[in-house]
């Protein structure tokens, strides 16, 4: 394609994707199905550039305000993460000299807004939280590309099995620092047409997705429910540490969700699982079941701000008061959850968000309103399941992942046993 027939088109993407009112993945996926002819490399330069424009948006729109032409050409030329001189062969004489005077602009003699991209009422909770210190490492640490992470299915194989596989397909990886289930894989190589990927041997997961699903650790035979089981990520990880015995109800208010789970079921060979819709968590499926369930993981709808490694739109689109609906409904899907555990059974709270609004308010709360629930510590469970090191993941009791210290997605989850 014609260097500025390449440049043209990404403009209208970002024309798209800035406008915020859908996921920007949703919104590239569509763009993508519309221009069959496009090839790889021309997707791969374009869902770059508009990701590379959601991370450091503040920044981009700031200095896009200078110059001439149509305003997502000129974040399109800003935000370019294709081939240097393919996008020089696009631009005019005049757009070169600007480009070049933007890029003399010293990063550091930018405002602080500028340099952290985040929004402000996102910025303050964080600055807090971590102290002033911390906060820009972890600011820098959001606007870096995740690492793809694979959890291996140990129904079908060992882990340093799955690697060797991976190796013998000319695939780097490494284990996980933490998670013992995980590999992490080197660049972003094709993996769903290997076998090792079709027979169920792997999935993608994030590590610290995996360490939820550890956290709760269920035990062959018992009765388990993943209360918000989406599309099943944790409810496959659940199912293989039960080594396919017992029963996993796989509960969700979205059937369209628990269908994406499906050929994953089938992939995994898990035969113990049961995927259910229900209405909302007040459902009688779920008033059936009051007292009689060993383990309960609610993986609670949540602002998703711990991964904007993945979705830097995010930042953008959610709002404080997003944030206040959201709690509404984690505290009564918690307090709905609660209710099925037996006496001595586990209950775990977990989120990925980055905001106490979400996770140590919630669970404190909760703390107060159900003395019969006690706070597990954390590092011992985990401890107790082959997580290395677990003591440098917990913050009061709690799993408390942060990408800058730990290098995954940001996750929060509170283990809680009920009183015998
Ligand atoms: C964080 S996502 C779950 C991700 C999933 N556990 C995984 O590992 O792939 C939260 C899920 O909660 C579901 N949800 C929202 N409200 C719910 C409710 N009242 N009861 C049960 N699930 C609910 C959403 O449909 C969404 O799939």
């Amino acid at each position: 394609m014609h260097p500025n027939a390449l440049l043209e088109l990404c403009a209208e993407l970002i024309g798209a994707v800035n406008k915020l009112d859908a996921p920007a993945d949703a919104t590239v996926s569509a763009f993508f199905r519309q221009r069959k002819n496009l090839g790889q490399r021309e997707r791969g330069c374009l869902a770059e550039t508009v990701y590379a424009l959601l991370r450091e948006r503040t920044k981009f729109q700031h200095l896009a305000q200078s110059g001439t032409g149509p305003v997502p050409r000129r974040l399109a030329i800003l935000a370019w993460r294709g081939n240097d001189s393919f996008l020089r062969a696009a631009l005019t004489a005049g757009e070169k000299i600007w480009l070049e005077q933007v890029q003399a602009i010293a990063a550091d003699s930018l405002p602080p807004r500028l340099r952290h991209n985040l929004p402000d009422w996102l910025a303050e909770p964080l600055r807090e939280r971590v102290g002033e210190e911390e906060f820009w490492p972890l600011a820098a640490a959001l606007n870096e590309a995740a690492p793809l992470d694979l959890r291996v299915n140990t129904l079908k194989l060992k882990r340093e099995e799955a690697l060797a596989e991976l190796k013998a397909a000319g695939i780097d990886a490494e284990p996980t620092p933490y998670s013992p289930l995980g590999l992490r894989v080197q660049g972003k190589p094709a993996l769903h047409k290997l076998p090792l990927f079709t027979g169920g041997g792997v999935e993608v997961q994030d590590e610290g997705s995996q360490l939820l699903a550890l956290l709760l650790a269920p035990k062959r035979g018992e009765m388990v429910v993943d209360f918000c089981a989406g599309a099943g990520g944790k409810t496959l990880a659940l199912g293989a540490a039960m080594r396919n015995t017992g029963r996993l109800y796989a509960f969700d208010v979205s059937g369209h969700r628990l269908d994406a789970l499906k050929p994953r079921l089938a992939r995994s060979g898990l035969s113990n699982v049961y995927p259910a819709q229900i209405a909302h968590e007040r459902d009688d499926r779920v008033k059936r079941l009051a007292g009689k369930i060993d383990r309960v993981l609610v993986d609670a709808p949540c602002s998703g701000l711990g991964t904007l490694r993945r979705n830097p739109d995010l930042k953008w689109r959610q709002t404080p008061q997003a944030v206040e609906e959201l709690q509404a409904k984690q505290r009564a899907i918690l307090a709905s959850a609660a209710r099925m555990v037996k006496a001595g059974g586990r209950l775990v709270y977990a989120t990925c968000s980055l905001l106490d609004a979400e996770n140590e308010q919630i669970a404190t709360e909760f703390e107060s309103a159900h003395p019969e629930f006690k706070r597990l510590p954390a590092d011992e469970a985990l401890g107790k399941v082959q997580v290395e090191r677990a003591g440098e993941l917990t913050e009061s009791g709690a799993l408390r992942i942060w990408p800058h210290r730990h290098g995954m997605d940001g996750f929060f989850a509170v283990a809680w046993e009920r009183a015998a």
